[in-house]
């Protein structure tokens, strides 16, 4: 059942309590209430994502955040990487969590990044050949939104048509899709063409898959919890912040956290929650290491300098980010048929969501992006000489390439007239790490969020690196009399001083943050949950949520948070015993 908010809940006592509704929490409350015996209440802070048509509308994915009403509103703190700027960093609040208000581009990381998490948390259950049960159970491989014939654009052996969320391949042809795919066969050394990169095998430029079903956006709570609302024993409560976990005794010597207070709004009456085996934090990377942080469970010294008294003293928790940095590289192109002119032109817009509106097809019903790529810095690359490959392996990568038919930069917004064509590079193995602190016992001010972006040698050089290849790219014939001129700076910046001073004045994020409240082995001197994801230290806490991930994946992260969703669920339905 869902309700408004906390003061219509009739009871206040469940045997577990989910923190959140984003890619974790919503699979996980939709997981373990599959289970009859077990009741679960699941709290979200934002509203619900029923009726509103633009979080539907795959296109209008790109006005929802950020600033809105959707969005928890989050900025950086000062980027010394970025010349210093502050930028926006959203995070959805609403049911679906970041799915609801994300761009969709669906994968799930490198056969190197699961086997990585493996080895680093002495887990084999974390290899990718063990996590591909959970694959199937997340995928729903659908037809595109034009049933166009798929042959030659995906494998469909390594996909799934069992699975909660709906996936498909671009649904809506753009002029730079045939252009993207000749350049692959041009210059094959450098951009080979990639069949299929959903299956663990990223390396290479090739169709790019999103969780888009029927022209629709599938988010978590499409996915999983639409199907799940009419199940007595799981209760959803919106308009809910969590803002304290409590110790309620003491289990094995260690402080138990059984109990969750939650509220409408600063000055709204506090309720408080009781689960009787477990509380799931699946608030995410800002989120979760917040509230542990607001309780008690961090680095002493912080929570003292904010004035929460420590219950348990572990400096791991809030540090350790790791995201993907963003640069927008956009052209002017000879063409009028890219989205620019759909999202300007308000007549242009009404035909486009009559078309949605009718049949889910057309420009709106589209994937952001169609084709995309994953590359690796040459072996003999300078860098390399001074710092380790930082890459989870020789399968993954250091830099993705995403193809976008209009202009896309958040730091400047789009120009009145123009035809464009992005292709918009993301930093995929970062060396530079970040932190989240709370500055103060107040559940509602704002936490210092410090993604640290291009804060090292490493991640200024690939990204001056990837700007290179971006421009041998489009350089291929394939792009002769489409592709004009460079803008926003590109146009000038050709030494390698002129790039990176481009690359710190334009790059962003493209909101991937994870590793806040990071796993490592049992018994390691560092992490905040163990590998089957308890909170290091405490009893009746677990995190299913993007923080654990210790390293940010070789994905965009709403794929591989499903798949470690699954696998959580699996771990405490696993521990559950029914009460006598
Ligand atoms: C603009 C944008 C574009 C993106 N594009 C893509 C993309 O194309 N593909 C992709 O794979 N990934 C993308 N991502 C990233 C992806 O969506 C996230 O990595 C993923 O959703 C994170 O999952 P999560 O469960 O960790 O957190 P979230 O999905 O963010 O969920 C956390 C939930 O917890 C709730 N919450 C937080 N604190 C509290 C509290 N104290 N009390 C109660 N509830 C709370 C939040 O409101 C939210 O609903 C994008 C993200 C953004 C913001």
């Amino acid at each position: 059942k869902l309700y408004q908010n906390p003061s219509q809940l009739v009871k206040t006592d469940y045997d577990y309590i989910v923190v959140g509704a984003g890619a974790g929490g919503a699979v996980v409350a939709a997981r373990l209430s599959e289970d009859p015996r077990i009741s679960v209440l699941l709290v979200e802070a934002g509203i619900s994502n029923e009726g509103i048509t633009d979080v539907a509308i795959p296109l209008m994915g790109l006005s929802l955040t950020p600033n809105t009403m959707l969005d928890w509103n989050f900025t950086t703190t000062p980027q010394p990487g970025l010349n210093n700027r502050a930028i926006a960093y959203p995070r959805g609040r609403l049911l679906g969590g970041s799915t609801s208000v994300n761009y969709m581009v669906y994968m799930r990381g490198s056969e190197d990044d699961f086997n990585r998490y493996a080895s680093v948390t002495k887990d084999s259950g974390w290899k990718w050949d063990h996590m591909q049960q959970y694959a199937q159970r997340n995928e729903n491989l659908v037809s595109p939104g034009d049933q166009h014939n798929t042959t030659g654009q995906l494998i469909p052996s390594q996909h799934s048509t069992s699975g909660a969320i709906s996936v498909s391949l671009a649904g809506n042809p753009t002029p730079i899709d045939s252009r993207v795919i000749a350049t692959t066969r041009e210059l094959s050394d450098e951009f080979p063409f990639n069949p299929d990169m959903v299956g663990g095998n990223i390396l290479g430029i090739g169709w790019s898959f999103a969780s888009i079903g029927n022209g629709t956006r599938s988010s978590s709570a499409v996915g999983y919890l639409a199907p799940a609302a009419g199940r007595s024993n799981l209760d959803v409560v919106i308009n809910a912040q969590a803002t304290k976990l409590e110790v309620t005794g003491k289990v094995r010597n260690v402080p138990s956290f059984r109990r969750v207070l939650v509220t409408e709004k600063a000055g709204a009456p506090v309720l408080a929650l009781t689960a009787k085996h477990e509380i799931i934090l699946s608030a995410g990377t800002f989120g979760t290491p917040t509230l542990l942080q607001l309780s008690g469970i961090g680095d002493r010294n912080e929570l003292r300098a904010a004035g929460v008294a420590t219950v348990v003293h572990n400096p791991s928790v809030g540090k350790n980010m790791s995201d993907h940095a963003l640069l927008p590289n956009v052209w002017n192109v000879n063409s009028s048929d890219t989205y620019d002119s759909v999202l300007r032109n308000p007549d242009e817009f009404k035909v486009s969501l009559a078309q949605w509106t009718k049949d889910r097809t057309g420009p709106l019903g589209s994937h952001i992006t169609n084709n995309l790529g994953w590359l690796r810095l040459p072996k003999t690359a300078s860098i390399f000489k001074t710092t380790h490959d930082p890459a989870a392996g020789p399968k993954s990568s250091h830099f993705e390439m995403l193809f976008v038919n209009m202009w896309v930069n958040p730091n400047v917004p789009p120009p009145p007239t123009g035809n464009f064509m992005s292709v918009v590079l993301a930093l995929i193995s970062p060396t530079s790490r970040g932190s989240i602190k709370i500055t103060s016992s107040n559940p509602f001010a704002k936490p210092l969020i410090n993604p640290n972006l291009v804060a090292t040698d490493f991640d200024i050089f690939t990204l001056v690196e990837a700007v290179k290849a971006a421009k041998r790219f489009v350089s291929a014939k394939a792009w002769k009399g489409y592709i004009q001129d460079a803008v926003g700076g590109l146009e000038t910046a050709k030494t390698d001083k002129q790039i990176e001073a481009y690359v710190r004045e334009n790059t962003n994020t493209i909101w991937h943050a994870v590793g806040t409240a990071a796993m490592s082995a049992k018994g390691a001197n560092y992490g905040v949950v163990d590998p089957d994801l308890k909170v290091k230290g405490v009893d009746g806490l677990r995190v299913v949520d993007g923080s654990i991930l210790p390293f940010v994946p070789n994905a965009h992260t709403e794929g591989p948070i499903y798949l470690i969703a699954e696998r959580g669920a699996d771990l405490i339905k696993k521990d559950f015993r029914p009460h006598p």
